[in-house]
């Protein structure tokens, strides 16, 4: 088996694993108790914090855990719309952000608050000047993602950060679900941002565990109200087996990003020079630094996405649609379609999604079937 959907989901990492294990049979203990067991737990969540905190440059408070990215998407955005509301009802985003975004932005759309979404150009990139044009008085959210999660275009942070100096008092949300580990890390550090989102299953720990970080001083209003935890600001018993896991995966992917990343960009070089040369092949992403070292999204012209899929799969690769929350409903990636590609190359895309455990043989291999699959292909071809 071929896993080339590290975008959807990564396999858990043997020594995540272990940790979890260990923490769930000997630290159960909740961090909250008052007891020896809570306090063992405590410290250990405390622990993983300030490791989490290092590993990111910025103080354990600034950390705050939580299911994962598509709850600390929600929390920055309606976290601050509910508490910056008096200020202002004014947000920006881009067109191609995750649901997790652009839903919370809709359901916000509903109360009275109003968005704009900035175009992408051809490379799924927002033009940082759409931003300036679109910064008003009472603007107080400005939510661009890192790298995009269907084409892997990575979004102008530094140039937003520029422009949003004039304005500290917007604050200034990324989705760094797709961004972390990926070489971008000096992106990541940039003073201006307020708000990270991250997901643990995109680096290989546990589903269902994730953190934001939120610079100290900014305003948030909590979504989960409960018994207090993580100071207030986001009740819930802690899923501490998972933190601790997800603690270590960090720094795993972080102590080795340099090599991983170049890894991954000659594999994907490897495919990309292969499939770029065929004629009904349309190539979405791009293999410089403005385009993320994993993903790579193509299209197979006249055939359909899921159909790509599916031959891939017989021959046990294992690729998606352009994300996979779209792949089940059928809908055409709202990336490729701001980017302005048409409906019936856009019906077509298929993405390649890498990480670090993946190899240049297994590059090799998808390519020997690509070309078996573009052969059977070839009578539907739409030009
Ligand atoms: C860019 C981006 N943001 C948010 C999410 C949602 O993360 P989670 O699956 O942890 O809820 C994803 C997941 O694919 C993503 O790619």
């Amino acid at each position: 088996m071929i896993y080339f959907d590290n975008s959807a989901t990564t396999k858990v990492a043997p020594q995540v694993l272990k940790t979890y294990q260990t923490v769930s049979e000997q630290i159960w203990g909740n961090p909250s108790s008052l007891h020896a067991l809570g306090e063992t737990a405590d410290n250990l969540l405390e622990q993983s914090r300030r490791q989490i905190a290092g590993l990111l440059g910025c103080a354990p408070h600034e950390i705050f855990f939580t299911s994962g990215g598509t709850e600390g998407d929600n929390w920055v955005i309606k976290g601050t719309a509910f508490a910056k509301r008096t200020f202002g009802k004014h947000i920006i985003t881009s067109a191609i952000e995750h649901p997790a975004v652009l839903n919370s932005m809709k359901q916000l759309e509903e109360l009275g608050f109003e968005v704009t979404y900035l175009p992408v150009d051809v490379h799924g990139q927002v033009q940082p000047e759409d931003l300036r044009k679109a910064l008003r008085s009472d603007t107080i959210l400005v939510s661009v993602m890192a790298i995009n999660n269907e084409v892997g275009s990575v979004q102008p942070l530094a140039e937003i950060a520029d422009i949003l100096e004039k304005h500290p008092s917007v604050h200034f949300h990324v989705d760094a679900v797709q961004g972390i580990g990926k070489g971008i890390g000096e992106l990541l550090k940039l003073e201006r941002i307020d708000f990270l989102t991250f997901s643990g299953h995109k680096f290989h720990a546990p589903r269902g565990i994730g953190f934001i970080y939120k610079k100290a001083g900014r305003m948030l209003a909590p979504l989960m109200a409960g018994g207090g935890q993580e100071k207030n600001q986001r009740s819930g018993t802690e899923n501490l087996p998972a933190i601790a896991g997800m603690s270590k995966a960090l720094r795993l992917l972080l102590e080795n990003e340099e090599q991983n990343v170049s890894k991954e960009r000659e594999i994907k070089r490897r495919i990309y020079d292969h499939i770029v040369q065929e004629e009904n092949v349309t190539v979405f992403s791009e293999l410089g630094a403005a385009s993320s070292p994993h993903i790579l999204c193509f299209a197979i012209g006249g055939v359909r996405g899921e159909t790509i899929v599916h031959a891939f799969e017989e021959k046990g690769i294992y690729i998606s649609t352009t994300s996979a929350c779209s792949s089940k409903k059928g809908t055409v990636s709202g990336t490729l379609n701001a980017m302005g590609i048409v409906e019936k190359i856009a019906t077509s895309a298929v993405r390649v999604s890498l990480d670090e455990n993946n190899t240049l043989a297994e590059a090799d291999k998808f390519n020997q079937a690509f070309d078996q699959i573009y052969a059977r292909f070839a009578k539907v071809f739409v030009k």
